[in-house]
């Protein structure tokens, strides 16, 4: 890793944070930064993820002090919701939350190198694409960062730290400063398509529903297998839905592109299940039925699928 010799805010604590992309881990992320007494942008272009974002926040915050009792104060206050990326330009810590589509990323780092100050970190959420990628669209890819943070944010405490060669210890630390404030442990490893967690899970995810697809067995068969054999919460396919199946595909499409092994070839199940609209526990239905957690909100706006 190599140092920055640039100067770094005293403190971590309270510093103002953004977050790019409001869906399933932006609003997390946000929850996670806004009980921890940061000031929080998130910016998202599409309408919708703003009006919904609020309103998930809230239950977030409802879930963390039902299940931890933690009182993390007037949460809501301290989030700014955006459209555009100007608004981060007073953030020094920022999480890339947009979607696991390499365009996308490129886009949304060149703009925050333009817009935010040159001491912020830029940490990314990314599930599979190597941070020395996304750093290379910075003019600073020294602060630049992996933050895998765990599904639903809220609740997971451990987060999946990935540095890339260009990675400052400074930034390092950095990151595990803000993420200790946030009652997060980090895990770090080193860059790669996937880093540890889904360089294995995705594979995982694919054949178990080849297995599906061959008719092998059923998808609850699947998971009861991974629940039961191997003391797994959920097994493969019940984490894809929740992960969404959307999100899955792009991540097996990612790996595939950055690896070049034919094994991250989407499964044509997983394919059939995202055009039509089955992309897991947030549109109702996956590889399972989820009747009563369905939700009107696409997880992502038409018109926004552009592959890698
Ligand atoms: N879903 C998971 O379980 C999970 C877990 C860990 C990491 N991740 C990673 O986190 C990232 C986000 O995943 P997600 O599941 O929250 O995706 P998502 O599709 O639920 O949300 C993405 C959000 O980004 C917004 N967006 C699209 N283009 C944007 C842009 N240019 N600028 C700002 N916002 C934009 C969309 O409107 C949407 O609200 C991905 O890199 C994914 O791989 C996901």
């Amino acid at each position: 890793m190599s140092e920055s010799k640039d100067s770094e805010p005293s403190s971590t604590t309270g510093i103002p944070v953004g977050v790019v992309g409001a869906g399933t881990m932006g609003v997390g992320v946000a929850q996670c930064f806004a009980a921890a007494g940061h000031p929080v942008v998130v910016v998202d272009p599409h309408p919708a993820a703003r009006a919904d974002g609020p309103e998930r926040v809230r239950a977030w915050t409802r879930a963390v002090r039902l299940l931890r009792g933690a009182d993390s104060g007037p949460v809501e206050e301290r989030l700014l919701w955006a459209a555009e990326p100007a608004a981060l330009a007073d953030a020094h810590f920022v999480v890339d939350c947009t979607p696991e589509r390499v365009p996308v990323k490129e886009e949304a780092f060149r703009a925050l190198d333009r817009i935010c100050p040159d001491d912020a970190v830029f940490a990314s959420c990314t599930s599979a694409i190597p941070i020395g990628h996304l750093g290379s669209f910075t003019g600073r890819p020294d602060r630049v960062v992996g933050t895998h943070f765990m599904n639903p944010a809220p609740l997971k405490d451990t987060v999946e730290v990935a540095t890339s060669p260009a990675t400052s210890e400074q930034t390092l630390r950095r990151t595990l400063d803000v993420l200790a404030v946030l009652g997060k442990q980090a895990i770090v490893v080193g860059d790669g398509p996937g880093f540890v967690s889904n360089r294995v899970l995705m594979l995982t995810v694919n054949e178990a529903a080849a297995v599906v697809e061959a008719g092998t067995a059923d998808a609850a068969t699947v998971d009861r297998i991974f629940q039961d054999c191997f003391g797994h919460a959920t097994g493969p396919l019940r984490t894809a839905d929740l992960i969404g199946l959307d999100t899955v595909l792009d991540t097996l499409v990612v790996l595939g592109r950055f690896t070049g092994d034919e094994r991250f070839r989407p499964t044509p199940l997983l394919s059939r299940l995202v055009a039509g609209g089955n992309v897991g526990r947030k549109a109702g239905r996956g590889f399972h039925p989820y009747p009563s957690n369905t939700s009107t909100r696409p997880s992502r706006p038409a018109g926004a699928d552009t592959r890698v």
